[in-house]
Formats: C-alpha cells, sequence, structure tokens
C-alpha cells in the first residue's frame, strides 16, 4: 500500500459496511437551519428535494455544527465559512485555523521573530512597509485588531514610513460599515504619525471590484488593484480616505466600490510600491490573496501587464498555497492539514470527481484537500471546472451553475468511473452575499434542483447519498437582536445581513445503496463539519483513522 513518508494510508475495513457503492457527496455553500420567517430564504423557496429529506427519515437527517470552535476558529461567536467548513469537511479533524495562528502569533510577539518578518524588516530603513488587505473586523479572511497590531508592531521595530492599501468589505460585515472602519484606521495612523512614523492609506476599493477575486475567475479584479496599489494610477483620487469612500459609497456599496488613490497637494499618489519597499498581503485565508500573491511573487507572469515590476520584499501574512510555496515568505505559519480524506481515499482504491464553478472550484478541490492545489493521483482522480459568469454580481444571475454542475455530477455517477463524487453547489452562499433577498429565493430553488438531478442518479446507479452545507448564509438575510427581531436601521430600513451566520447545517444520507440499519448516532449531539470525513469513509467501506473526528452513523442490527 502506498505510503508517504512514516504515514501508512492503508485504512481498515470497515465491519459492517461494503465497499463499492458509488457515493454522492453535496455541498450546498451558505445553507444552514434557521427559524422559518419571510427572511429565511431557504424556507420561502421552493425546496422539494431538500424537504423530503428532511421529513423522509428522522434518522438520516440531523443538524451539525459549523462555526466556532468547531471549524478551528478563536471563539463561538466567529461564522463559518467557505475555507474552514470545507478544510474540516475534508481533514476530518478541528485544526487551529489562520485567524487562531495570527492572534495567537500576535499576542505571544513571535510573528516578530521569524523569517517573514525579519525579511521584510530589511526594507524598514530606507522603504516603505505597504500592508494590503481586507479592513474589517469579518474574522473571514482578515481582523482589523490583527492590523492594528501589526501596524503598531512594525513601527515599534524601525519601520518609519507605512502605506495601507484598504480593501472595503461589506460582504462578512454589514454594507456600509466600511466608513466606520476606515475612521478607526485613520486614527490609528493618526497617532502613529504623532510618534514620528509616516503612516497613510495610499489606496482602496470594493473587495469585489479590486484585487480579490478567486479561482482565476476574473484577472481584472486583481489589475485593478495593482494599478491602483503598486502603480499609484487609479480613476478616482482624493486627500483622504474617509471622504473617498464616502464619495464612492453614493454609487456602490461597500464590496464594489472602485478603486481609488490618496494623492497629496501636487496629485502625486502617496504611496505607490516601488523598488525597496517591503510589501505584506495581511489576510490569513488564501483563496482571495493568492492572484495577488502571485502578481506580487512570479518573475514569469502573463496574466495582465504588470506595466512595472518593483523589486519588493514581499510577505504574506501566512503561506496561502502549500503545494505551490507561495508566497515563499509569510508571517505566519498556515495550519498543517495533513492526511486528508482525498488522499486517504485515493490510496485505498476511491476513484473520485470534484466539480463546481470557478467561484467555488476551489472549495471543493483546494479546501478540501487541506489547501492543497492539484491531484494526489491524476490516475485515480477528476477535478471539473465550470466557468462562472464573469464581471456580475450573482443577484442578476441567481441560478448561477447549479444545472450545469447538477448535469456534470449526474454524467460522472452514471459513467461508473467514480465512487465518490463531489459537488460544491454554491447558490446559497453567493447570491445570499449580494443582499438581495428575491434573488435568493431563487438561487435556493436552482440549489434544490441541483440536488435533486444527483439524487435521481444515485438512485438509478444503486447509489449512495450524504448532502449537507459548509456554513449558513441563505436561511437568515437580516441582521437581528437577541431576541431574534429583525434590526431597522436609522432611516428605518431593515438592516440586510450579506454574511454568513452561526447556524448549523443539514447533513442528509440516504439512498439505495446505503445498507439496512445505517442511522445518525443519537451520542454526537455537538457532531460537527469535522465528523463528516469518517463518515464518509465509512459510508465508503471503511474505518477512519484513529484521531480522525469520530464518524456520525451507526449501524443498527435489524
Ligand atoms: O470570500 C467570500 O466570498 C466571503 O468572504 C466568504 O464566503 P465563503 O467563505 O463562502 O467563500
Ligand atoms: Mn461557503
Ligand atoms: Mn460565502
Amino acid at each position: 500500500m502506498a505510503s508517504s513518508g512514516q504515514v501508512s494510508f492503508k485504512l481498515e475495513d470497515h465491519p459492517k459496511l461494503p465497499k463499492g457503492k458509488r457515493i454522492a457527496v453535496v455541498v450546498l455553500d451558505g445553507w444552514g437551519e434557521y427559524k422559518p420567517d419571510q427572511y429565511n430564504c431557504i424556507h420561502v423557496a421552493q425546496t422539494p428535494t431538500m424537504d423530503s429529506l428532511k421529513q423522509g427519515a428522522p434518522d438520516r437527517w440531523r443538524l451539525i455544527r459549523a462555526h466556532g470552535n468547531s471549524v478551528g476558529l478563536p471563539t463561538e461567536d466567529d461564522m463559518g465559512n467557505s475555507e474552514v467548513g470545507h478544510n474540516a469537511l475534508g481533514a476530518g479533524r478541528i485544526f487551529a485555523q489562520g485567524a487562531k495562528l495570527v492572534d495567537l502569533a500576535l499576542a505571544s510577539g513571535k510573528i516578530y521573530d521569524g523569517e517573514g518578518f525579519k525579511y521584510i524588516s530589511e526594507s524598514f530603513e530606507k522603504g516603505t512597509l505597504h500592508l494590503i488587505g481586507l479592513l474589517s473586523d469579518g474574522g473571514v479572511h482578515s481582523r482589523l485588531d490583527q492590523l492594528q497590531l501589526l501596524l503598531k508592531g512594525a513601527s515599534e521595530r524601525g519601520a518609519k514610513r507605512i502605506r495601507v492599501h484598504v480593501l472595503t468589505d461589506g460582504r462578512d460585515v454589514l454594507d456600509g460599515s466600511s466608513v466606520g472602519f476606515v475612521e478607526i484606521l485613520e486614527n490609528d495612523l493618526a497617532k502613529l504619525r504623532g510618534k514620528g512614523v509616516d503612516a497613510r492609506i495610499a489606496s482602496g476599493g470594493g473587495r469585489m471590484y479590486v484585487t480579490m477575486d478567486r479561482y482565476e475567475n476574473d484577472w481584472d479584479v486583481v489589475k485593478r488593484g495593482w494599478d491602483a496599489q503598486v502603480l499609484g494610477e487609479a480613476p478616482h483620487k482624493f486627500k483622504n480616505a474617509i471622504e473617498a469612500v464616502k464619495k464612492l459609497r453614493e454609487n456602490a456599496n461597500d464590496q464594489y466600490l472602485p478603486p481609488f488613490v490618496i494623492v497629496d497637494d501636487n496629485n502625486k499618489a502617496v504611496g505607490p510600491i516601488v523598488d525597496g519597499d517591503a510589501v505584506v498581503t495581511i489576510n490569513f485565508r488564501a483563496d482571495r490573496m493568492v492572484m495577488l500573491a502571485k502578481a506580487l511573487e512570479y518573475q514569469d507572469f502573463n496574466k495582465f501587464d504588470r506595466v512595472r515590476v518593483p523589486k519588493i520584499r514581499y510577505a504574506g501574512m501566512l503561506q496561502y498555497d502549500g503545494e505551490l510555496k507561495l508566497p515563499s515568505c509569510y508571517l505566519v505559519s498556515p495550519p498543517e492539514i495533513d492526511r486528508t480524506s482525498g488522499e486517504y481515499l485515493v490510496h485505498n482504491g476511491v476513484r473520485t470527481f470534484a466539480c463546481s464553478e470557478t467561484v467555488k472550484f476551489g472549495h471543493v478541490t483546494f479546501f478540501w484537500n487541506g489547501n492543497r492545489s492539484g491531484y494526489f493521483n491524476p490516475q485515480m482522480e477528476e477535478y471539473v471546472e465550470i466557468p462562472s459568469d464573469v464581471g456580475i454580481t450573482f443577484n442578476v444571475q441567481p441560478k448561477m451553475k447549479a444545472l450545469e454542475i447538477g448535469e456534470k455530477a449526474r454524467d460522472a455517477i452514471l459513467s461508473g468511473k467514480f465512487d465518490q463524487v463531489r459537488v460544491n453547489i454554491p447558490n446559497g452562499d453567493m447570491v445570499g452575499h449580494t443582499g438581495d433577498i428575491e434573488a435568493t429565493v431563487v438561487a435556493c430553488k436552482a440549489a434544490d434542483e441541483a440536488v435533486k438531478m444527483i439524487l435521481d442518479a444515485i438512485e438509478q446507479v444503486g447509489g449512495i447519498y450524504i448532502v449537507t452545507a459548509d456554513h449558513g448564509n441563505a436561511e437568515d438575510m437580516v441582521k437581528r437582536n437577541k431576541s431574534g427581531e429583525p434590526l431597522l436601521d436609522k432611516n428605518g430600513d431593515l438592516q440586510i445581513l450579506t454574511s454568513h451566520t452561526c447556524q448549523p447545517v443539514p447533513i442528509a444520507i440516504g439512498g439505495p445503496g446505503l445498507a439496512p440499519g445505517v442511522r445518525f448516532r443519537s451520542d454526537a449531539p455537538n457532531g460537527g463539519l469535522a465528523n463528516v470525513a469518517a463518515t464518509v469513509m465509512n459510508l465508503h467501506g471503511f474505518v477512519a483513522p484513529n484521531d480522525y473526528e469520530t464518524t456520525l452513523i451507526e449501524v443498527a442490527d435489524n
């Protein structure tokens, strides 16, 4: 049996469950369970397939935890997200995630002792330190308090000139909150200036329009950021970032603010990135920083014309891709997510097909495999990416590519070439993030239709399905007070929730191939996403490794 290093990947046979079943693993992105009211788009939408799973078999449907400590986040107030959710689903264990690792490194001061910080600090004497990243307290990609600590720590350790390139959020936090975050940052920078550090905001833009694209869906997004951050060029110029964000918000929401640069009295950008500077991308989460990391680090790069490629010392907050070793320098070591279920299964003869559309493709591949790009074994795996629509907000096309994903999965199941067919269906999440309730209802219906296609195929081949989600989103579209009542803003308008939630997510198993007596255990009430991998391994006829979180199922004797 193949093994890597000291690790044996051989799995024990399950004492009761057979091998060789075709299994569909369906992840509905952003599909939580919440009380049925008009702001619960999953409830409002027609979702007969998901409804039937819930109503049909009480011991084969349950809820599992998908937020906070159950996915390795710092606190129980942290909502789940795709990275930590798919990591837990794929790896079967709970790893302290980037958010937590950065917290610890900042609290202990170890962040400043590492190679990454030493490397960038060589630029502090003569160059500028640039910090680029998402400015919010969402805790999904980055956190404001971490940026604040880093600003303080770097200036105390010799950074004399600092430029911050902000990406406004409104997706993991309320739309409109960007102004407040910029104010807090400006305040901190003013304090640093009081101490003799030349610290300023240099550029900005909304995260979905500037810099934070993912999975190479639209390089123009990264180019817009490059132009502003590196070249100091943008269609909008302001003397002051608070004024910039307030003004640009008149025509766009936080996620989509156009790029701007801050200029001096001579209309000259105050902080382009030049030779000798240091750059840190402050996001800890990988997917939406990898593209910029490539642009900053790669000599050979042809995704857009960089015009000028400054010789910089660049470090990521974390290393974003363990396989590509990108970026090569980083401030905090990423979680070491090893021996994922995907790796075990290919070593045990399970042929795998994984598919989503571009915006979620890396979720069922890269995140699922522990932030690792590529195949474990190309002979055993096929990953299919359906191109996402480009340049639109997904409330315009709420059906997205759900049916295409359903078709690809169906064909893969019927082909007989695969033992596991794994998909992510993005609609509830991607449309939920737009805050458009009507469109999110359409999105949920489309996702449900895709699930039906997959379940029908499983029915035809006598297979097994396992349907779950990575975190909540579409099940609650408003901000609420402690008793669950929707909150209004100062104009009396509903406060729309564009972000994820802390709600649990459903998990259902079934299909004609499910052995009689298989049911969810009643003694794992706190089960979460990390328990799914052992469950899937069981359904493939194997016992999960000892250190995996326990399985959710048992086989009752009939
Ligand atoms: O990156 C995003 O789109 C959001 O910040 C989080 O959404 P995801 O975790 O579902 O990808
Ligand atoms: Mn997600
Ligand atoms: Mn999301």
